[in-house]
């Protein structure tokens, strides 16, 4: 804005109109990929409940009961960042990226690629790679930490987000802003099945959407208020 306001006013409109676009384009690169992350994390707390129970643990024996969690608690929640971690892992939003194409002809493993070629990159087959995820389909955070719990350095992050010049540029952005949904959600709300009225677990198999991007069919879920909530936490969130 500082820019624009300094520029001739007969650029004003240009300038007005790129940052008009670049808006839009954050916005749209944003809104669907941040929603369906969000939705498979409450996938993933209604089928792995212990999952949840032990982020909660974590999140009330380092933080407590009477604040909500902040990013400077971030490096003290090394579970949650695996919780993120899997959440990225486990369902892909964008299981086949976008495509590329080569700026110049290459032989990758013995493979002529052709100048211009269309590339596109399998994310899903590196996410369901059983050497590197054994029991890929089955929702472990654990995965990213080692014996002392800490985070390893296999971050999805790492290829979730494309690659290249191309790679997400929202990445930071969705980073912070999944974090610190996926922790306050979990500091304040139980996530869990949904019953019928006669108290009974209702089982669903859960359906996911086909496209470029991908989020779960909308499925029963329980969501209420951890007893310790108070009002004026509420209020807060
Ligand atoms: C969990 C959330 C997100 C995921 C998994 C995700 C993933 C991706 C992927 C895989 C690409 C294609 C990269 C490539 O071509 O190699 C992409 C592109 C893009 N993303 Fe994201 N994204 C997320 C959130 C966001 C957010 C929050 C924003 C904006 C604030 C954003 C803005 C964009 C834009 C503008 C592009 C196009 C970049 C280009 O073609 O040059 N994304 N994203």
């Amino acid at each position: 804005m500082q820019r624009m306001e300094k520029q001739d006013e007969e650029f004003k409109p240009v300038f007005e109109n790129a940052l008009k676009k670049a808006a839009t384009t954050a916005l749209v690169g944003a809104y669907e990929t941040t929603t369906s992350t969000l939705m498979f994390f409450f996938l993933a707390m209604v089928l792995y409940p212990d999952v949840q129970k032990r982020a909660q643990v974590v999140i009330d024996s380092v933080i407590g009961t009477d604040r909500l969690p902040t990013f400077e608690d971030r490096a003290s929640l090394p579970y949650i960042d695996a919780v993120l971690r899997e959440t990225l892992r486990w369902q892909p939003i964008l299981p086949l990226g976008t495509p590329h194409a080569t700026s110049s002809a290459d032989v990758y493993n013995g493979y002529f690629i052709p100048k211009g070629a269309t590339i596109m990159s399998n994310t899903w087959a590196i996410s369901r790679d059983e050497k590197r995820y054994p029991d890929a389909c089955n929702f472990m955070p654990e995965r990213f930490l080692d014996v002392n719990g800490a985070l390893t350095d296999d971050d999805p992050a790492e290829y979730v987000f494309g690659f290249g010049r191309r790679r997400c540029p929202g990445r930071h952005t969705a980073d912070a802003s999944v974090w610190s949904a996926i922790v306050t959600m979990l500091a304040t709300l139980d996530i869990s099945s949904a019953k019928d009225d006669n108290g009974n677990v209702i089982n669903f198999t859960p359906k996911f959407t086909t496209g470029i991007t991908r989020h779960p069919v909308f499925f029963p879920c329980n969501i209420s208020t951890r007893p310790h909530i108070h009002s004026e936490l509420l209020d807060v969130v």
